[in-house]
């Protein structure tokens, strides 16, 4: 593993995401986190997964600089649709998954975080969805979970604005479940975690099971369209303007094209 680490102590295991500085997810890092819930998977001891991230942030999303290596729609549609069938598998895993944030979680990182089953934040922490900064649109299902969490609405502006809110935000906004000083959440995913690994293998499973009912087929409609536009935008000029307004580290000039 090159980006990622997995540890389990008792019945909890631990998935480290390591790729500095930003804990970008390349397709890379996506690869292996699918590699890892392979190796969870074929332990039938571990109960619990808390996730979280080495360095200043949980993560920073998709990897902006790998984007400028996509040649086309189709291609940027497919890598939507890769991110997007892992966090549906992480969903519905048989164990229940925590994501313990700080720092900051946007973009892919967020839609990451949404796909787990609880989410504890530091209170300053940064949580959203920055893709319209990019004159790009969310591609890992973030359009479809974040206003299931937040309510249409809010959703709305968090997507427009492209602004993130706080961790204390997100508690208020039913994002999130709890918020902590920085330092604590880790522990405080461990402490849940310790509860949750009480309970039966067989009750936990069938409660996901249930859980994912809330899921309808409109959630996966609306994830295909998203990636089909998350290429479509992609290939306009304001997608490529936003992408290397992003590296060149200024504001974006969107023309409308
Ligand atoms: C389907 C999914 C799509 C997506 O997820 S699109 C991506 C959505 N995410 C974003 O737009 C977030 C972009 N990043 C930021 O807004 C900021 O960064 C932070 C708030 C996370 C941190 O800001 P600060 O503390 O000022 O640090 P810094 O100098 O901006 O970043 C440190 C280094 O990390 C790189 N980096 C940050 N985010 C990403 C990323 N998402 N992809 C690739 N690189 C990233 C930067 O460029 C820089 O690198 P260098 O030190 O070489 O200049």
């Amino acid at each position: 593993m090159e980006f990622l680490k997995w540890s389990h102590q008792d019945n909890i295991a631990t998935i480290t995401i390591s790729r500095p500085p930003a804990n970008a997810l390349s397709t890379g890092l996506i690869r292996e986190l699918s590699i890892v819930l392979d190796e969870i998977e074929s332990n039938r001891n571990l109960k619990v997964i808390v996730i979280h991230g080495e360095g200043r942030f949980f993560s920073a999303g998709a990897d902006i600089k790998e984007f400028t290596t996509v040649a086309s729609s189709e291609d940027f549609s497919k890598l939507g649709k890769f991110g997007q069938d892992l966090f549906d598998r992480m969903e519905k895993f048989h164990i229940p998954i925590i994501a313990a944030i700080h720092g900051a979680a946007l973009g892919g990182g967020l839609e990451l975080a949404m796909a787990c089953h609880i989410r504890l934040v530091s209170e300053t922490a940064k949580l959203g969805l920055p893709e319209l900064q990019l004159g790009l649109i969310p591609g890992f299902a973030g359009t479809q979970r974040l206003p299931k969490y937040v309510g249409v609405s809010r959703a709305a502006e968090m997507l427009f604005t492209a602004e993130p809110i706080t961790g204390v935000e997100a508690v208020q906004y039913g994002l999130a479940n709890h918020a902590y000083p920085e330092n604590e959440v880790l522990n405080q995913a461990y402490i849940l975690a310790g509860k949750i690994a009480k309970k039966s293998h067989g009750s936990l499973r069938s409660a996901i099971i249930l859980l994912n009912y809330a899921k309808t087929e409109e959630f996966y409609a609306g994830s295909d369209k998203e990636a089909k536009l998350f290429g479509e935008v992609f290939m306009s000029n304001d997608g490529k303007e936003g992408i290397q307004a992003f590296i060149e580290k200024r504001e974006p000039h969107f023309k409308g094209e």
